[in-house]
């Protein structure tokens, strides 16, 4: 079972590193045991991260009693909500590189035999299944679970309530009072954003991949059941290196394709396709842009969650989740039954126990005959403005098309002041550039001026378009992802103010309506920005990292 960490055990010439790893703990029988890593994101930083050392310490004890050699180490996190609207917020997407770097790194240099992830922030999930993909040694994910409702006035609040209510303060529909009560309120404790933001999402993709327990994507955080999951997938773990059950038998083309239909069932974040094709380039699985398409015109929206439906993750937890959508796909031959998951047994073998009836709860997991909408939300758009590509919700949308004035933006932090000091109209189309994996860098998710364009009560009439990205928490008619980035001469480099710009949820497209003699002279005038950063990680990162139609992968 130590095949790989024999290297570091075995032999007269490892009598050094006996001796140190002695000193951890090791003792003279422990040396043929495999060496499980506990890649642990415990982080005070973000109440996400705060709860995970106790799910760290019994997994580590449950691989010990199942005859593993534990050995835990830390990976990094950085807080979405609490970057968010700032420069910080550029180190977001980046840190999903850096965690799967961390831990490819610690778990190839000492030569461990497998690895349990633990993550909660949103970039934890894609980070750790990147560097899972990426070595292929047993392996499985263990979610930090998601944060309860916070409550005030009879309300049930979230991270996004809040984020809105500044928009809703700035065109004084709230006054000072209620928003500092739901500031005080909106969380609760431990736990990552509870609505089916990316967090949940990227969870309960995982959970369809079969690469975590069932259940255990929408877990809460501080319910009991999190920490026994985390023994559980110990022990789950330490059975899958016997069988040496590898990720790449479990990360199939097929098992992506369940995941993508998952998140499209669940109403996912927009970076559910930034990240999947990120793990699959990572997993060496063919998966495109256009993938996405073809499930999301034949899967249903099925779950009623925030940010455009009613209920959170742990509501959904308590009336079947993850699984219970997974059998209504499965039954209607919309999901592959026969992938292999980290328990040894297939997807349908997984779903077996659940009855074929339709969910007890009809509100928040409807029925397949009876959609929330007939297809999927996340929609591919393409056009003379995004020529690889772009990501949009096209769901809950009161218009599916808008052609307006072009209101360019050369940042975020000027679109917001602009938002927030009532310079935007109805039939607006906001462009914010330079905001894309290379121009940002980083590829900031722009929740602060989508949340305030809702809160302004914009969110029905004006349009956004990036080559930034959007939370999960993002909804209207809003698109991102757009490739060719600003940075690197893509169309949205060139629109000028007040140009006509078409986002047409129908037919998918994003239009620059200027003719091409006009956008080939724009194009010989154009040229690069000088970039942003020079030293340090994100001036790696800009040199680095690839477009976001391929996931802004850096290797
Ligand atoms: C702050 C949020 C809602 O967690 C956002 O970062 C997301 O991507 O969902
Ligand atoms: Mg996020």
């Amino acid at each position: 079972m130590n095949s790989r960490s024999r290297i570091i055990t075995e032999g007269v010439q490892r009598a050094p590193n006996r001796s140190m790893l002695r000193a951890v703990g090791f003792g003279d029988g422990d040396f043929q045991k495999p060496i499980v890593g506990i890649a642990s994101a415990h982080s005070t930083i973000t109440p996400c991260n705060m709860g995970i050392r106790p799910l760290a310490e019994r997994a580590e004890a449950a691989i010990r009693e199942a005859g593993g050699m534990p050995q835990t180490f830390g990976t990094i996190t950085v807080s979405d909500g609490i970057s968010m609207g700032t420069e910080g917020m550029k180190y977001s997407l980046v840190s999903r590189e850096v965690i799967a770097d961390s831990i490819e790194t610690a778990v190839m240099a000492q030569s461990m035999d497998a690895v349990l992830t633990i993550g909660g922030c949103d970039k934890n999930m894609p980070g750790a299944m990147i560097g899972i993909a990426r070595m292929n040694v047993p392996a499985i994910f263990v979610y930090g679970g998601t944060i309860k409702a916070g409550k005030y006035r009879g309300r049930d609040l979230n991270i996004v309530s809040v984020f809105e209510a500044v928009g809703s303060h700035s065109a004084s529909k709230m006054d000072d009072e209620e928003l500092r009560g739901i500031e005080c309120n909106a969380i609760p404790g431990a736990g990552s954003c509870g609505g089916m933001y990316t967090a949940n999402t990227m969870s309960s993709a995982i959970e369809a991949m079969g690469m975590s327990l069932p259940h255990s994507s929408t877990m809460a955080a501080v319910d009991p059941e999190k920490a026994e999951s985390a023994a559980e997938s110990g022990r789950v773990l330490v059975e899958a290196v016997k069988q040496q059950l590898l990720p790449r038998q479990i990360m199939t083309r097929k098992a992506f394709e369940n995941a993508i239909a998952v998140v499209m069932a669940t109403g996912g974040s927009t970076n559910a396709v930034l990240h999947l094709l990120a793990i699959a380039h990572a997993a060496e699985v063919p998966l495109s842009i256009d993938d996405f398409e073809e499930i999301r015109k034949r899967v249903p929206v099925l779950c009623d969650l925030k940010p455009s439906g009613k209920y959170l993750a742990n509501d959904f937890h308590h009336v079947g989740g993850v699984p219970q959508v997974m059998k209504l796909l499965l039954n209607a031959g919309l999901l592959h039954g026969d992938c292999l998951t980290i328990t040894g047994q297939t997807i349908a073998e997984t779903l077996a126990h659940i009855p074929d009836a339709p969910p007890a709860d009809q509100d928040i997991i409807h029925p397949i005959d009876k959609p929330i909408y007939a297809q999927g939300h996340l929609a591919i758009l393409r056009g003379n403005l995004a020529t690889e590509g772009a990501v949009a919700k096209i769901t809950g949308v009161k218009s599916p098309k808008i052609t307006g004035p072009a209101r360019v933006f050369e940042s975020e932090e000027e679109t917001q002041a602009a938002i927030l000091g009532g310079k935007i109209n109805p039939g607006d189309v906001l462009v914010i550039r330079y905001e894309g994996p290379k121009g940002g860098p980083g590829m900031r998710e722009m929740l602060a001026p989508t949340a305030a364009i809702i809160g302004a009560g914009l969110g029905d009439s004006v349009g956004l378009i990036t080559d930034g990205r959007f939370s999960g928490g993002t909804y209207g008619l809003v698109v991102g992802h757009v490739a060719p980035e600003a940075a690197v001469g893509g169309t949205i480099a060139l629109v000028e103010e007040g140009d006509s710009i078409t986002i047409d949820a129908t037919t998918l497209t994003l239009t620059l309506n200027v003719d091409d003699a006009t956008l080939e002279t724009r194009r010989a005038a154009w040229q690069p920005p000088a970039p942003r950063y020079t030293r340090g990680v994100l001036a790696k990162y800009a040199k680095l990292v690839s477009t976001a139609s391929v996931g802004a992968v850096t290797d």
